[in-house]
């Protein structure tokens, strides 16, 4: 089992840091819908255990409101906070970012964290609203409050108005990213710009879209490396440089999770898995918010 001592592998951003391959997130699986201020301990201790498996990387969000427990969960875990990498986002405050940052920060108790992200581009009304939002985010990153910085659920059209007048370029696009939710365009243009692609969802096509045309070879490959389907899953992200962040509140399945550092696909399994995936669409998330069929 990898742990603390065998670390995760990690990818190197475009501005020289590096992300851990394999995430915990405290979104799905921990929404907060009422009391930001009620302390969920169940969380904390969840955190804790991935920590002690051997998650340095932990996934956040303003609007999860579980910045609290991650910050206390970091602490309680005894694991010097160099060691591990921190992501937030924001939206909600996405008027005033300056102070949301400050805010998350005193949430998680931290003096910085490794990523922030815009959650999504879809609060903004024109290009020039992307653009002078990702200009504070630089300005985030320059006040040494972000080590990296980046966007989530950008399409290509958000990228490339960022993109016109960005003095930074964003170091990943967090993205809903499994076998039927591929987006060829955009992979394709985070390539060209040396973007990362943090892939979240990774499990979809075993959890929540099944049956569907990649099951029956995700069964046959999870047998040859005697790991879940899930488990291929994860690989599959990995294997094309994507770094996958998941999450469950169950000990096993996250100790479980952790084989997938230990296996690799081979280029036809990769391929074969990509292809039978084009064959349905999905999309789990912000479904209100994209165009049904956008595969982009
Ligand atoms: N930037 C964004 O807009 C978004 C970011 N996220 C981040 O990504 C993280 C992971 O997202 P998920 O969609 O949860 O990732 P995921 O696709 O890896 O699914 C994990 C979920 O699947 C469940 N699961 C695992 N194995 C299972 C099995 N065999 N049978 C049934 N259920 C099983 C887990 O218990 C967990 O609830 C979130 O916690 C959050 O931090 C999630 C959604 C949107
Ligand atoms: O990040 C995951 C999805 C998401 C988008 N908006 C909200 C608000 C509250 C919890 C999760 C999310």
């Amino acid at each position: 089992m990898a742990n603390i001592r065998t670390p995760i592998p990690a990818l190197k951003l475009n501005d020289g840091n590096s992300i851990p391959m394999l995430g915990y997130g405290t979104g799905t699986a921990w929404y907060k819908s009422g009391d930001e201020g009620k302390i969920d301990r169940n969380l904390i201790e969840s955190i804790k255990v991935a920590i002690k498996l051997g998650y340095t990387h932990l996934d956040g969000a303003e609007v999860y409101k579980t910045e609290p427990e991650l910050g206390m969960a970091i602490k309680e875990s005894g694991v010097p906070r160099e060691k591990l990498f921190v992501t937030t986002k924001i939206v909600t405050n996405i008027a005033d970012i300056p102070n949301a940052i400050r805010d998350s920060l005193r949430k998680l108790q931290l003096d910085y964290v490794d990523l922030y992200l815009i959650h999504s581009p879809f609060w903004a009304k024109s290009d020039s609203e992307l653009q002078n939002a990702w200009a504070e985010m630089e300005e985030v990153q320059k006040a040494g409050l972000a080590k990296s910085i980046g966007v989530s659920n950008y399409l290509p059209q958000h990228l490339t108005a960022v993109l016109k007048t960005a003095k930074v370029v964003p170091a990943c696009n967090q993205i809903e990213f499994h076998p039927y939710l591929q987006h060829p365009p955009l992979l394709e243009m985070h390539k060209k710009h040396g973007i990362a692609t943090v892939a979240y969802g990774p499990l979809t096509a075993q959890t929540k879209a099944k049956p569907g045309p990649v099951d029956g070879f995700m069964a046959a490959l999870a047998k040859k490396y005697a790991v879940s389907e899930g488990e291929v899953a994860l690989r599959w992200c990995i294997d094309q440089d994507v770094v996958a962040v998941t999450t469950s509140s169950k000990e096993q399945r996250l100790s479980d999770y952790l084989r997938a550092t230990t296996f690799k696909l081979t280029p036809a399994e990769i391929k074969e898995i990509k292809e039978l995936g084009e064959q349905k669409h999905y999309r789990g998330f912000w479904t209100d918010k994209f165009d049904p069929d956008d595969r982009s």
